[in-house]
């Protein structure tokens, strides 16, 4: 990568997936060509269609080619009805954030305006949530015994380690540093969950010590889910571990206006592996190919890769875009390639 290339590997993936890229790549080449940026795009045909043909999910060679890019851009990938479960959210989506080491999966909770949340009075909502993307429930660490019997046991075990959970941590407070409320929450069940949920807080307690202007609280998840509900103006900057993040930010996304707005990107904070930008919803198969599907979120997850690759002012044009369609849009309702186009239009 050069100050104005950038070389963009494409996964289109399952379902929506396609639809809603399609409508993030035209706000790229708009933005990046005003900018000066030239943007060059390779695609991959990974998911359940190249699954069914070859019995591939992904192969060591498609790995290295894709660790060549300067960034990645994700739809979807999972189709229920064709692949067995897992065996694309691990294979390919996990896959890619364990061996790139996305660490910092970066979820940001916006209410637009004009946008319906479905709380009575949400007020202004403006959080993300820092979620921990290489540990945890996600690992694989587990097993299962006497499959089919009545004395099944299956495991999943929780990894955590320190210099996982530090190094997540650290990030979150140097983004709390850069915002106006400077305040981060972390969100765990260490009154269950001692062992992981003690090291969390310790850590917390460690490196806020050395953030003595960022202040930072605790919840248990099941209360955050309370607040996330009756008070979400309480948040600032969320850091939980892998599977609370997980839950959390779909309903982050659901008393925003909903999954189709919510951007995230799987951040390598250290360069040594490109960072991969997804909308957080997946392939919803109920609706693919009907071209409903809002491709909204896609397309802030292509903001959030410019601001990632150092692009803010591209970046900023985007969510301003974003803003004023949304302030505008009303209840008619709209196709993918239609919210694409009035996105497009409001860039000038
Ligand atoms: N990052 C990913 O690739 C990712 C994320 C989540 C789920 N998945 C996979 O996707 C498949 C379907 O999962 P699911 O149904 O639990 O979750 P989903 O996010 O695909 O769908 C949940 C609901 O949200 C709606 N929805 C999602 N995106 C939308 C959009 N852009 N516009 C309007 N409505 C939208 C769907 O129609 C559905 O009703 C599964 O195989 C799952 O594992 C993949
Ligand atoms: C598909 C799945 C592996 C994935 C996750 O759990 O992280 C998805 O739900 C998400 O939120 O990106
Ligand atoms: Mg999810």
């Amino acid at each position: 990568m050069s100050d104005t290339t950038i070389d963009l590997g494409v996964i289109p993936g399952d379902g929506i997936g396609p639809e809603v890229v399609e409508q993030g790549l035209r706000v790229l080449a708009r933005v990046a060509g005003d900018a000066g940026l030239a943007i060059t795009t390779t695609e991959y045909d990974l998911g359940a269609r190249r699954y069914e043909r070859t019995g591939e999910v992904l192969s060591d060679e498609t790995m290295a080619e894709l660790r060549r890019h300067d960034a990645l851009l994700l739809g979807a990938v999972g189709d229920p009805r064709r692949v067995p479960a897992g065996v694309l959210e691990r294979g390919l989506l996990l896959r890619l954030r364990f061996a790139f080491d996305h660490y910092v999966n970066l979820r940001p909770v916006e209410l637009f305006p004009g946008v319906a949340s479905p709380l009575a009075d949400p007020g202004p909502i403006d959080f993300v949530v820092v979620r921990e993307g290489t540990e945890g429930l996600y690992t694989g660490n587990g097993g299962a015994l006497r499959v089919g019997t009545p004395h099944e046991v299956a495991t999943e075990v929780s990894v955590n380690t320190a210099f996982g959970a530090r190094r997540l941590i650290e990030h979150a407070f140097a983004l709390a540093e850069r915002r106006p409320r400077r305040h981060v929450t972390l969100v765990h069940k260490k009154n269950v969950l001692v062992n992981a949920g003690g090291m969390w807080q310790r850590l917390v307690d460690e490196v806020a010590a050395a953030h003595p202007d960022v202040t930072h609280d605790y919840l248990h998840v099941d209360a955050a889910t309370i607040f996330i509900v009756t008070d979400p103006g309480r948040f600032d900057v969320i850091v939980t571990d892998n599977l609370f993040g997980d839950i959390l930010t779909d309903l982050a996304a659901a008393i925003t206006g909903g999954i189709g707005l919510a951007a995230s990107g799987n951040i390598n904070p250290d360069g040594t592996a490109p960072s991969m930008f997804e909308p957080i919803h997946g392939s919803a198969p109920d609706i693919a190919g009907q071209g409903v599907a809002d491709p909204t979120a896609a397309i802030l997850s292509v903001a959030l890769m410019l601001d990632t690759l150092g692009h803010p002012g591209p970046a900023e044009r985007i969510r301003q875009a974003v803003r004023a369609d949304t302030a505008a849009r009303g209840d008619a309702a709209r196709g993918t390639a239609e919210i694409g186009d009035a996105i497009l239009a409001r860039l000038g």
